[in-house]
């Protein structure tokens, strides 16, 4: 039988732990605090998905920023496995990019147009010396993108513009998968797909999740796909984390005023309501 002990029960420190974040922009008039006091802390085991929700503007992509050491914190410490990340030399922050990986809502925004698929997934292998061969890299790529339900035939020869927005998804869950994170970071990464593409993807979230006890940290404006992925959630409300809990209960049950309210927005297709068209 696998070892069901927690991490944290074995008192490691956690992957990754938010302690009290504070993040200002600005001075004077133009000051805004986007993150107020935030602390959060994710295992490695069990997997699971925490869900960051709120609104436009409530900080969740300062939150995701300050987490990938894409933006420097006014005050608190993002730790992985106990050391602050903002201090970590070279090697340290390497093993710290390939243990927590970023997938965001517009996937290849940051990559050069006139790249191939394989150039991106070839750098993966390079920078984070994934391969001895390029036999294994190329065993690693078919296998990742084997994953995501895509083959290399079909896509690594193509230019991202080449493909649809849920092909390049998909693709970015796939570099993130061949690196063998212990978390993924994903900014909102179904907001710009269809519905089947969401469901997907939100699939694969799962999967990665049960079969390669990869974590996730999601972040959504969107309590429906929380409700379908969630293990738990962190409801942010202007910088502050009101409410938390088990995702289900506390969708289910907000107790916090604005849980509520974002609760209430979701839609519900509702059978009694016509269409005005069909009045
Ligand atoms: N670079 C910046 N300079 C000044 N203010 C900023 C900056 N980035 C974000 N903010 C402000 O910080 C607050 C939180 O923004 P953030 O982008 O983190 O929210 P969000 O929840 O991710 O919103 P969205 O869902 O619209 O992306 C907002 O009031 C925003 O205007």
């Amino acid at each position: 039988m696998a070892d069901q002990t927690t991490s944290s029960a074995r008192n490691e420190p956690p992957l990754l732990e938010v302690r009290s974040a504070v993040k200002v922009y600005g001075k004077g008039e133009d000051r805004t605090t986007a993150l107020d006091n935030v602390s959060l802390t994710l295992h490695e085991t069990p997997a699971g998905i925490t869900t960051v929700a709120g609104e436009s503007g409530s900080g969740k992509t300062t939150l995701s920023d300050a987490i990938l050491g894409f933006t420097t914190l006014t005050s608190g410490q993002v730790l992985h496995r106990g050391r602050d990340v903002s201090t970590l030399d070279k090697e340290g922050f390497l093993t710290y990019r390939r243990e927590v990986q970023a997938i965001f809502q517009d996937p290849f925004g940051v990559y050069n147009p006139f790249y191939r698929v394989r150039h991106v997934f070839d750098l993966a292998v390079r920078h984070f010396r994934l391969a001895t061969s390029k036999a294994q890299a190329r065993d690693l790529v078919e296998d990742a993108l084997r994953v995501v339900g895509m083959r290399g035939d079909e896509v690594l020869d193509k230019h991202p513009h080449q493909l649809s927005g849920g092909q390049r998804q998909r693709l970015m869950m796939a570099r993130a998968y061949l690196i063998q994170p212990r978390l993924i970071v994903a900014d909102e990464p179904v907001s710009m797909v269809d519905a089947s593409l969401r469901a997907l993807i939100l699939d694969i979230m799962l999967r990665l999740r049960d079969e390669r006890g990869i974590s996730f940290l999601y972040i959504t404006h969107d309590l429906s796909t929380a409700y379908q992925v969630g293990d738990e959630i962190c409801i942010l409300y202007r910088g502050s984390i009101v409410e938390r809990g088990d995702t289900r209960e506390v969708i289910d049950n907000p107790r916090h005023e604005y849980s509520r309210l974002l609760v209430a927005s979701i839609p519900v297709p509702d059978p009694d309501t016509a269409w005005a068209a069909d009045r």
